[in-house]
């Protein structure tokens, strides 16, 4: 695969729901090295092709690549060990168990002794764990900052730690594209820009690709390379967040499903930007 293939490709992909179709001939593909973004209004079926990217949901019809690979087919775990590692909309940890045993369940897709293995060989086995802790603890969570709660029942801490959290299992996964589902919903402003710097940290440290669903417009319009707009079902604009925010059709699936607010607000702040004289902005 030439390096700047795409990383992710979603051709021509059909889901339905008995009567209800969820995602309509949807295609775009996600740069490598890259922010990119799904939005659109409720309903648009933004979760519903995360699904189906990370393989919770089989389509009808179409294809995905991933690193020029068929994956159309693979159970989610296969996905999760080529790289692709995903966060949940409601958090999805295990919320009496500890951060870092949380963290430790996500390095487990790359295990490579088994059950029966770790009882004959424990040398080896004891020897990767050693390994897996240290990577763990030097890296990840040093990374994102949570060194002070790794012990901490994960149902004990604040949503925005939560979330942290969520993205360090997905993390320790060591994928190439993350999946990130609404990283910032339902946080304040502080945990909503510590994310955002998480996010950016990780293209840039971890050399990891982001794929994101996020309603935050102004989020998505300061972190995202590249946008993909749905709507009932379809792709209806691609492009940078300046092409995507001011595309007609965008705008009018927002005014349509009355959720204008944020997209409206953002236009504003940009157009004030533009006026202010320099220094200023
Ligand atoms: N498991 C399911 N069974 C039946 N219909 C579903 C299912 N999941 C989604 N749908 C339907 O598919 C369509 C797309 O839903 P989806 O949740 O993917 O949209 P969304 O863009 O993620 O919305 P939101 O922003 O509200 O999360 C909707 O009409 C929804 O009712």
């Amino acid at each position: 695969m030439a390096q700047d293939s795409p990383i992710l490709q979603v051709e021509h992909l059909t889901l339905s729901f008995g009567g209800i179709t969820a995602l309509n001939d949807v295609g775009f593909e996600v740069p490598p090295g890259s922010i990119t973004t799904l939005i659109g209004p409720n309903g648009a079926g933004k979760t519903s092709l995360f699904n189906t990217i990370s393989g919770f949901y089989r389509p009808q019809q179409g294809r995905i690549r991933f690193q020029g690979r068929d994956i159309t087919r693979l159970p989610a775990p296969e996905r999760a060990k080529l790289g692709l590692a995903r966060s949940f909309q409601n958090i999805a940890l295990f919320r009496g168990m500890s951060v870092l045993d949380n963290i430790k369940l996500g390095r487990h897709c790359h295990l490579r002794t088994n059950l029966l293995q770790n009882m004959w060989y424990l040398g080896a086995a004891r020897r990767e764990e050693m390994a897996l802790r240290a990577d763990i603890e030097t890296r990840i969570i040093d990374f994102l900052e949570i060194d002070h709660i790794r012990h901490a029942p994960v149902a004990s801490l604040p949503y925005g730690l939560q979330k942290r959290v969520e993205m360090a299992r997905a993390l320790a996964m060591q994928p190439r594209l993350l999946l990130l589902d609404e990283p910032v919903a339902g946080m304040n402003r502080e945990e909503t820009e510590d994310m955002a710097r998480f996010i950016l940290d990780v293209r840039a440290e971890w050399d990891v690709t982001v794929l994101m669903v996020e309603h935050d417009m102004g989020l998505v319009m300061d972190l995202s390379d590249h946008v993909v707009v749905l709507n009932f079902g379809h792709v209806i604009a691609s492009g940078d967040p300046g092409q995507v925010q001011a595309d007609p059709q965008v705008i009018q699936a927002y005014l349509g499903a009355g959720d204008i607010t944020g997209l409206r607000r953002r236009l504003r702040a940009d157009a004030a930007s533009r006026l202010a004289p320099a220094g200023e902005a």
